[in-house]
C-alpha cells in the first residue's frame, strides 16, 4: 500500500476513514465492516533529525498531489457507480451476489456481505425502487406464528418469504463466516444482531431472488420480510438503503400462548433459543425494543394488526382480510 510516511520521511501517514466529511449522511456506514479499523501507531523512535528540518518540508506540493490523486480516485469510483446505476433512482440490475461479480465486488473480497457494503458506499438512495419491488414487513412476538402464516401467504399471493432469523442462522453456520460466533451469541441471548449484518443479508437475498426468479413481466416482486425490523434504527437503515416498506403485518398474541408454542416447538426444532431461559430474554427484547417499531409504523398508518391466538386457519382468515383490505392481493 502507498505510504506517505515511507516515501516522504517526516510526514505521518493517516488512515483514510469514512466520516461525515467525506461521505453524505445516507451513505455513511461504520468503517469496521468496510476496512480494517485504524490501528494505533506503534511508538515511534525518537528522531535524530533536528526539529527545524520538518518545518522546511515541502508540505504545500504534497497537499496538492494528494488532492489531485484523491479527486482521481473519487472520479473512478463514481464512474463505476454510473455504469452500475445510470440514475440514482434506478435500482441496480439484479445480480447474484457472487463474490466473483466484478461490478459488485471490484476488489474480489470474499465476504458475501461485500456486495452490499460496496453498494452502500456508492449509492445515496435505496438499492431497490418501490416501482419494481413491494416490501411487507411481518412482525409479531417470538412464536406468534409469523413463519407459519408466511407459508400461506407465499402459496396464495406469490410473496417471496425472507426470514431475517433464518438468514442469520444460515450465516451463523456458513463456513468461513466472520460473523458466525457473534450471531450465535446474540441469538442465544435473544439480542438484536448489529443491523449492518442483517440488512446486508436481506438486501443480498432480495437481489438473488430478483436475479434467479424475477417476477412475471409487468409486475412487481413482493417480499414478505419476516421478523424484521426489530429495532427502530434497523427500520430507518433498511428503508434508506434497501427499499421503503409498503405495509407492516403484525401478529398480536399473548405471551403465555407464545411461550407454550415455543416450548413445544423446542422439542424438535433444534434451535438454541427455544428454551425457557432464551424465550424469557426474547420476550423482553420484543417488548422493549421491537414493539416501539410497530408503534412507530402505526403512527404512519402502515400497520395491519391481527389477533393471533386462535387456530392457524382462523388467524389466516384475518391475515387475508387485512392483506386484501390494503389491496396487496393484487400484483
Ligand atoms: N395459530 C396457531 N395455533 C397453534 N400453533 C401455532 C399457531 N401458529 C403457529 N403455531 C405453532 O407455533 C410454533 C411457532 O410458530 P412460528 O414458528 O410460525 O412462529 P414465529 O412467529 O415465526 O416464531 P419465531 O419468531 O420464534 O421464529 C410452531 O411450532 C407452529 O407450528
Ligand atoms: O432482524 C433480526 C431478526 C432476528 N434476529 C435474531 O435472531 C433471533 C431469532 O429470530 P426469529 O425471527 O425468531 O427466527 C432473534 O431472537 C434475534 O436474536 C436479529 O438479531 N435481528
Amino acid at each position: 500500500m502507498f505510504s506517505l510516511a515511507r516515501h516522504f520521511p517526516g510526514v505521518r501517514s493517516k488512515p483514510l476513514l469514512l466520516t461525515s466529511q467525506n461521505f453524505p449522511r445516507s451513505t455513511q456506514v461504520p468503517h469496521r465492516l468496510y476496512s480494517n479499523p485504524p490501528r494505533s501507531s506503534p511508538p515511534r523512535a525518537p528522531s535524530s533529525a533536528p526539529q527545524s528540518s520538518r518545518s522546511n518540508f515541502p508540505i504545500i506540493p504534497i497537499i496538492i498531489i494528494t488532492a489531485i490523486s484523491s479527486g482521481a480516485y473519487v472520479y473512478l469510483v463514481k464512474s463505476r457507480a454510473v455504469k452500475c446505476c445510470p440514475s440514482s433512482r434506478t435500482p441496480t440490475p439484479p445480480q447474484p451476489t457472487s463474490t466473483r461479480n466484478p461490478i459488485l465486488n471490484p476488489f474480489n473480497l470474499t465476504s458475501p456481505l461485500i456486495s452490499h457494503q460496496y453498494q452502500l458506499l456508492i449509492m445515496a438512495t435505496p438499492r431497490f425502487s418501490t416501482n419494481d419491488v413491494t416490501v411487507v414487513f411481518f412482525l409479531g412476538g417470538p412464536g406468534s406464528g409469523k413463519g407459519t402464516q408466511s407459508a400461506n401467504l407465499v402459496k396464495d399471493y406469490g410473496f417471496v418469504h425472507l426470514s431475517a432469523g433464518d438468514l442469520l442462522r444460515a450465516e451463523q453456520i456458513r463456513e468461513g463466516s466472520q460473523y458466525g460466533d457473534l450471531i450465535r451469541e446474540y441469538i442465544r441471548e435473544g439480542k438484536i444482531v448489529p443491523m449492518e449484518v442483517t440488512v446486508a443479508l436481506l438486501s443480498n437475498a432480495m437481489a438473488d431472488s430478483l436475479a434467479t426468479s424475477p417476477p412475471p413481466a409487468g409486475t412487481k416482486a413482493r417480499f414478505l420480510i419476516d421478523g424484521f425490523p426489530r429495532k427502530l434504527d434497523q427500520a430507518v437503515f433498511f428503508e434508506e438503503t434497501v427499499c421503503p416498506s409498503e405495509l407492516v403485518l403484525f401478529l398480536d398474541c399473548p405471551e403465555d400462548v407464545m411461550e407454550s408454542r415455543l416450548l413445544k416447538r423446542g422439542e424438535t426444532s433444534g434451535r438454541d433459543d427455544d428454551n425457557a431461559a432464551s424465550i424469557r430474554k426474547r420476550f423482553h427484547t420484543f417488548v422493549e425494543t421491537s414493539m416501539p417499531v410497530v408503534d412507530d409504523f402505526e403512527k404512519k398508518n402502515k400497520v395491519v394488526s391481527v389477533k393471533a391466538d386462535s387456530s392457524v386457519e382462523e388467524v389466516y382468515e384475518h391475515v387475508k382480510a387485512g392483506i386484501e383490505a390494503r389491496g396487496l392481493h393484487r400484483r
